[in-house]
């Protein structure tokens, strides 16, 4: 019905086109170009709808829809009865913002109009803001990239944004505010600045070189400059991805001995049946992932076969896919039967998966399941055991210890975003910085005056891009995309 809807206002504005009217307000408008109009809260039924403007002709839409009332003061909300400007039929009585430019999100003339939610409301005020001349429905992140065209938002903020309206999680809602914040952006544009003062030194070496008047050792702190930004991008790309497993979720793998509980471990923290818990061993045999909020922070959890050798070919098939999931976590959390330690399958667990994992320094969680089921004293004697968490699915204590231990162990892999450098977010940003090292890689070996000026040109503008600055229509165009129509 929406698509529907929107088709309605654009055959509405497209309508108004070949009327073509010159705008009649004689007021010079703020911005240039065509004004757009979406709706821009969620769409379906709802209490209140935010139907947005942003453009030159903005002012003449607000006046067209609100006649005969002045405009309104300027930012504050305003009630005002909407009504079709050519038929004059009430729309809805509601509250309206006038944003003159620049001040406004987009930097242009914006109108907001809050009308209530139903579906008849917000297509009778889309195709009347169709019907207005000089207007048409915006496209997917049409209101963000004339923010950015004006300047209101650099390219790391924009993706700031995306990342903060797909945000699920409170990690990775604190991570896209720091970057709409513009932390990313002001550390580039640092760094920037840093090798504009080393590229002058040199430029001024070439060019004065043999000059007397030349204060001495200009190459000198050229060279220091850029040997301490080049320790800088270095501590930022060794971060290990942890910005980008933020934005996009660490990966979590349960792994165990058949029967130990993994599959009731994987419901309990995903708080869903996804997967099928029965006592038969070998229940599970293929990779069951699910995209979990785990203590605050988005993780990829993988429900795996249990481990275990001489069983059917499709057990084993299981099995060696477990396997391979588990090189690729980042967090291991190993699941054991407190009941059940003294088994072949758990002894043979601790001594090899446990064991050679701990060695390799994967990160894991070793995690005694049904404790419930331990006589009141505890795990009586038994294998020596690496440090662990005692857990029962079954009544769920020991849960908050787990999410405790989780928390924790997700703040080294993911980077916790309410401390430390802003992280690096989308492999695009990997991409520049390492350019931008490898291009200082140059500098260094060369021994050409000319050639280490060039490189440093090629550093500096891999930084610019980073933020957006010289950025191709083909890279904007890839991040807009991220955006719904009306943001
Ligand atoms: N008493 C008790 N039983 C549990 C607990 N957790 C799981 N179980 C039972 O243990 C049995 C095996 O549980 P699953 O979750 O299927 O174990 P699994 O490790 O996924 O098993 P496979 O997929 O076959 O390797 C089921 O009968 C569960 O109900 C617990 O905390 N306490
Ligand atoms: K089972
Ligand atoms: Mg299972």
């Amino acid at each position: 019905m929406w698509r529907e809807l929107w088709t309605l206002a654009a055959r509405a504005a497209r309508g108004s086109c070949r009327l073509c009217t010159r705008q009649s307000s004689g007021a010079p408008a703020f911005g240039s170009g065509a004004t757009i109009f979406a709706l821009s809260s969620g769409q379906g039924r709802c209490g209140i709808a935010v139907i947005r403007t942003s453009g030159p002709a903005s002012r003449h839409a607000l006046r067209s829809l609100t006649a005969p009332r002045d405009l309104p003061q300027a930012r504050s909300a305003s009630l005002r009865l909407l009504s079709d400007p050519h038929t004059g039929e009430p729309l809805d009585r509601a509250l309206v913002l006038w944003f003159p430019g620049p001040q406004s999100f987009t930097g242009e003339d914006c109108v907001e109009f809050h009308v209530h939610g139903g579906p008849a409301v917000v297509s009778g005020v889309l195709q009347a803001l169709g019907s207005v001349p000089g207007l048409r429905p915006a496209e997917a992140g049409e209101f963000t990239r004339r923010a950015f065209a004006h300047g209101k938002l650099s390219l790391t903020e924009v993706e700031g944004l995306a990342d903060l309206i797909h945000a699920e999680t409170e990690a990775q809602r604190r991570q896209a505010l720091r970057q709409l914040d513009g932390e990313l952006g002001q550390l580039c544009h640092s760094w920037a600045e840093t090798l504009t003062k080393a590229l002058a030194h040199v430029e001024a070496y070439i060019d004065f070189g043999e000059d007397d008047n030349l204060e001495e050792g200009v190459l000198e702190q050229a060279d220091s400059q850029v040997q301490g930004l080049v320790v800088a991008l270095d501590a930022h790309l060794r971060d290990a991805r942890r910005g980008q497993r933020l934005r996009s979720g660490a990966h979590v793998v349960v792994t165990g001995p058949p029967n130990a509980g993994k599959s009731s471990l994987v419901n309990l923290l995903s708080q869903k049946p996804v997967s099928i818990v029965s006592p038969e061993p070998g229940t599970t045999r293929d990779v069951l992932e699910i995209p979990v909020d785990l203590a605050g922070f988005p993780a990829l959890l993988s429900d795996t076969a249990g481990l275990r050798e001489g069983v059917g070919p499709v057990e084993q098939e299981g099995v060696r896919r477990a396997r391979e999931r588990l090189e690729q976590a980042d967090l291991i959390l190993a699941v054991l039967d407190a009941s059940d330690l003294a088994s072949p399958s758990s002894c043979s667990f601790l001594d090899t998966v446990v064991a050679l994992l701990g060695a390799q320094s994967q990160r894991l969680l070793l995690v005694l399941n049904k404790s419930d089921l331990l006589p009141s004293a505890g795990l009586g004697p038994g294998p020596d055991l690496p440090p662990h968490l005692l857990l029962s699915c079954l009544t769920r204590e020991g849960l908050d210890g787990l999410l405790e231990a989780l928390k924790k162990e997700l703040a080294v892999v993911c980077g916790d975003p309410s401390t430390g450098p802003p992280l690096l977010t989308r492999a695009r940003h990997r991409h520049h910085l390492q350019g931008c090292l490898d291009a200082l890689g140059h500098y260094k070996q060369t021994r050409d005056l000319a050639l280490a000026a060039e490189a440093l040109r090629i550093a500096r503008r891999h930084l610019t891009h980073l933020t957006g600055g010289g950025g191709t229509e083909e890279v904007l165009d890839i991040i807009f995309r991220d955006f719904c129509v009306g943001k």
